[in-house]
């Protein structure tokens, strides 16, 4: 994939109000920008914390995991969607794989650290996504457009110099820039020449093949599905934000006992020492 796509096959055109793509766009606006508001300070602290960004990683990671097995399993079914659904996507943008040699890399080797889900938002997710598209396969078109568009922005941030130059990534164990995007950056990278073309491309045949091939109420479905992905994705991070939360303030706790139990020894042998003294006068 090395050559751009004519102007005419760029679809969907930004102003066309009918195309999936846009109006599910359009219908997330809103959440979208509460997201963004809500990820962009922690996500620079999560840049920061090797720690912190592992455990983002890891609801990503069992999230695309759900939905490229859910997709497998309708495309292996042989029915209307499956043909729909294996024409839209290209096995570049699977992330499954790609994660979890991130996760491999940020919990050195050790898999059983990620591989099942323990946080019960996560488990809400991915159970709910099982669901839904085991009944209604068309849903995971909502999940097709969501979460796979949006790392298209999240790769420009992460190769970006101002990242770079600001030392905004995961430093595990000191490992520079280049090392973490070859290393532990392979969730935001695309396996091909042209990140750009394999969007439009993507996007192109979401349009094609959604634009006639659903009812609307099927449409009006899959928008209020991108709507709901939209509140589980905040409602994962605000439960990794929570978990920390709670571990920083049980550690403060601790430090403070420790410490008060310092001053209960220290102010115990004073006493001692004052009346010992007193005794052997
Ligand atoms: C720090 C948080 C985020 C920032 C700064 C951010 C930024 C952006 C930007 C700049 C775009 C426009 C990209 C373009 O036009 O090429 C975009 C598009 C998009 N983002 Fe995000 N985003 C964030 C989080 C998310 C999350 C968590 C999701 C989904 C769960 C998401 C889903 C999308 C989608 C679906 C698009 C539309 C892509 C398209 O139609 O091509 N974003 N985002």
């Amino acid at each position: 994939m090395s050559t751009k796509l004519a102007e005419s096959e760029i679809l969907p055109l930004a102003n066309d109000v009918g195309a999936l793509g846009n109006r599910i766009n359009h219908s997330t606006r809103a959440a979208h920008n509460k997201i963004d508001k809500m990820m962009t300070i922690k996500f620079a602290i999560a840049l920061r914390d090797p720690r912190i960004y592992r455990q983002g990683l890891q609801s990503y990671y069992h999230v695309f995991a759900t939905i490229e097995e859910c997709l497998a399993r309708e495309i292996a079914r042989k029915t209307k969607w499956s043909d729909i659904l294996q024409k839209i996507w290209k096995p570049e943008i699977a992330r499954k794989e790609r994660c979890e040699a991130d996760l491999l890399y940020f919990y050195d080797g050790h898999k059983e650290k990620f591989i099942e889900p323990i946080m019960s938002e996560q488990i809400k997710f991915v159970d709910h996504i099982r669901t839904v598209t085991a009944e209604k396969p068309y849903l995971l078109l909502a999940y097709m457009h969501v979460m796979y568009l949006a790392l298209f922005a999240g790769g420009r941030v992460f190769r970006s110099s101002i990242v770079k130059a600001a030392g905004l990534f995961p430093r595990k164990d000191g490992h520079s820039h280049d090392n973490f995007l070859e290393l532990g950056g392979n969730l935001f990278t695309f396996d091909v020449e042209d990140e750009q073309l394999l969007r439009l491309i993507y996007k192109r045949d979401y349009e094609i093949l959604t634009r006639n091939n659903l009812t609307e109420d099927e449409k009006l479905e899959i928008i209020s599905e991108s709507q709901l992905i939209f509140q589980r994705n905040a409602d994962c991070i605000s439960e990794i934000e929570r978990h920390n939360l709670e571990k920083f303030r049980g550690k403060i706790s601790y430090q403070l006992a420790n410490n008060s139990n310092y001053l209960l020894i220290i102010i115990v042998v004073l006493i001692l020492v004052f009346y010992g003294r007193r005794y052997f006068k």
